[in-house]
């Protein structure tokens, strides 16, 4: 089974809009495991590498401005294909397009203020799970539930 953590940040237009609750809770009922949460206020030092490839989009200053508009809250969520399958949660970038069900889906009206940033690759979870948390922040624990929720067969 490909076990993998992934990144979610719930953006300052979660945290405003006190959606955390609503959100995290989503990845718990999914099924997702806990294995690293903390709020931060995010500068522009870390925005220009996270956003590196967004720098010449007429945007990028609006979307680190709102980025470090409050606290934003980082977590690490782990499950088999966690990647995959929190970002088929988070829906398209724009809340208008994303279908509901998704979490842009639901709670977003934006392209910018959509809620949530989510890693869209396992490679580029390692590098934004090492950007925002410190190895010590990230917890291995086996969860009690594990029997239930996966199989062991290979689906
Ligand atoms: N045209 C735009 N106008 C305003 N903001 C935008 C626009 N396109 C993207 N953004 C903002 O920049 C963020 C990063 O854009 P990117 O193209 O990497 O989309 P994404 O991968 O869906 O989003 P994220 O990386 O946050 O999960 C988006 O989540 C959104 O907040």
């Amino acid at each position: 089974m490909n076990l993998e953590k992934t990144l979610v940040i719930l953006k300052p237009s979660a945290v405003q809009r006190g959606l955390v609750g609503e959100i995290t809770s989503r990845f718990e009922r999914k099924g997702l495991q806990l294995a690293g949460m903390k709020m931060m206020q995010l500068n522009d030092e870390l925005l220009n590498e996270h956003y590196a490839h967004l720098a010449d989009k007429p945007f990028f200053s609006r979307v680190k401005k709102s980025m470090m508009a409050s606290p934003v809250i980082v977590c690490c969520y782990e499950g088999v294909d966690a990647v995959q399958v929190v970002r088929s949660m988070t829906g398209a970038t724009n809340g208008r397009k994303a279908e509901p069900g998704t979490i842009r889906g639901d709670y977003s009206v934006s392209g910018q203020e959509n809620i949530v940033h989510t890693s869209d690759s396992p490679e580029h979870a390692i590098v934004e799970l090492n950007r925002f948390f410190k190895p010590e922040e990230i917890f291995d624990y086996t969860p009690n539930a594990l029997p239930y929720l996966y199989a062991n067969d290979e689906y």
